[in-house]
């Protein structure tokens, strides 16, 4: 079964070559082809190049795109899409002055999504999730990470990466799962934080490596929540199981957190909202993506993370969703790309380079997602007619996606 889409007005993010990530003033280029057209066969992309050369290629369904940009879908590297129930009342809360850090003292915050989630059944938590899922995709995500971190107890915590592994078996999308129990410490190791993260370490670890349920292992390093000890514990724990690190650093403070993912080889620091010139340091000489959560920024008012400054150093940065009840319930990637323009001076080209390439890194899929390249899987997004691809983040909070194909599907 053979797709062809024609009459392209501009075809972003076209790679001959597979690139794994884009760094630094790299990131400024985004390569395009104008009046383009793009074949799939199956569930991949077979062939692209420009009308005039399209001579009689024939294929079984035509796609006329006359006006219309298509793009490879995002990948989102950051996500805690499986949740249960939801947390307006914090929200709330926080338009009537309380702090993220106030909510959480109060028993609220992640501890209050681990309540829920270990009251709701397998069966209701994949059937919200999927809900969430399925909306992600029509807004354009092809691939996605999925963290655990709202079980917090070995029972829930499996059952959350029961959930996902049924998500990747159900959906067309590339799903990869993150084990992140040392999310926060449960109510019940208030004063035992040690043997929390020795249950961590000695059970839930090797049960969760030995049944194949993650591929990366993540901490919340943070005042309150795990310290840099706690962390280098649970990464090389980890690492013993063959679990790569991805971890939460540096979202309220800096405090060395990034040195201590970097030293365990993560694949990725992400938040990194406070940042000190030692950081970035520390980033240079490694092979770990930095990766900037906007909407957590919005949404919860913190600030920005200093995406300019990591690029002007030369380094990569990755853009993700964060997608989870607490600090970002919203996964739309679209308002990502905008927020990361609007609020942290990317330009459009550095923005979707962040969110397709560099975002496919942070997750281990570069090989079949994140460009249009031959080979790569036929995840792609096709436009209503909008004037440039700068209109994408420019006109922020509308809906441009016309059509998202998915494995050569429209979804
Ligand atoms: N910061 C830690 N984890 C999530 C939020 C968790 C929650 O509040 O439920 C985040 O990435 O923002
Ligand atoms: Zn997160």
């Amino acid at each position: 079964m053979t797709t062809i889409i024609t009459n392209i007005k501009e075809l972003l993010q076209v790679r001959d070559t597979n690139v794994l990530k884009v760094s630094g003033k790299d990131m400024k280029h985004l390569p395009t082809l104008k009046n383009a057209y793009l074949l799939i066969d199956g569930d991949t992309i077979v062939d692209y190049g420009i009308m005039t050369d399209l001579n009689n290629m024939k294929a079984d369904t035509v796609i006329d795109a006359t006006g219309k940009l298509v793009l490879p879908t995002w990948c989102d590297s950051h996500t805690h899409i499986v949740y249960a129930g939801n947390r307006e009342q914090e929200f709330v809360d926080r338009i009537n002055g309380l702090s993220y850090e106030e909510i959480a003292n109060r028993g609220g915050g992640i501890l209050n999504s681990a309540e829920k989630l270990q009251n709701t059944s397998e069966e209701d938590i994949y059937q919200q999730s999927a809900i969430r899922l399925q909306q992600v995709m029509k807004l354009g995500t092809g691939a996605i990470e999925i963290k655990s971190g709202y079980g917090l107890t070995i029972e829930a915590e499996l059952k959350m990466l029961r959930v996902i592994k049924r998500l990747k078996q159900d959906f067309p999308l590339k799903v990869k799962a993150t084990f992140l129990a040392a999310h926060a410490v449960p109510k019940e190791y208030k004063d035992n934080k040690d043997g929390f993260v020795d249950l961590l370490i000695n059970e839930m670890i090797p049960t969760v490596a030995k049944e194949q349920l993650a591929s990366y292992i993540d901490v919340f390093c943070e005042k309150g929540y795990f310290d840099l000890q706690d962390t280098d514990r649970i990464l090389k724990a980890g690492a013993k199981h063959g679990l790569i690190p991805k971890i939460h650093v540096n979202q309220f403070n800096a405090f060395g957190g990034i040195e201590v993912g970097v030293n365990n080889k993560a694949l990725s620091v992400d938040h990194l909202e406070v940042l000190n010139d030692n950081d970035i340091e520390v980033l240079k000489n490694s092979e770990t993506m930095p990766v900037a959560l906007p909407s957590c920024s919005f949404f919860i008012s913190i600030p920005y993370t200093p995406a300019r400054k990591l690029i002007d150093a030369g380094l990569p940065v990755a853009l993700a969703s964060d997608f989870n009840p607490g600090t970002t319930p919203s996964g739309n990637m679209n308002f990502v790309v905008s927020a990361a323009c609007i609020k942290m001076k990317l330009t459009p080209e550095e923005a979707i380079n962040a969110a397709t390439i560099n975002g496919a890194y942070a997750m281990e899929v570069g090989n079949l997602y994140g460009s249009i390249t031959r080979g790569k899987k036929a995840n792609i997004i096709i436009t209503k007619e909008i004037p440039s691809y700068a209109f994408l983040p420019y006109a922020f909070g509308n809906n441009h996606i016309d059509t998202v194909i998915i494995n050569g599907q429209i979804v």
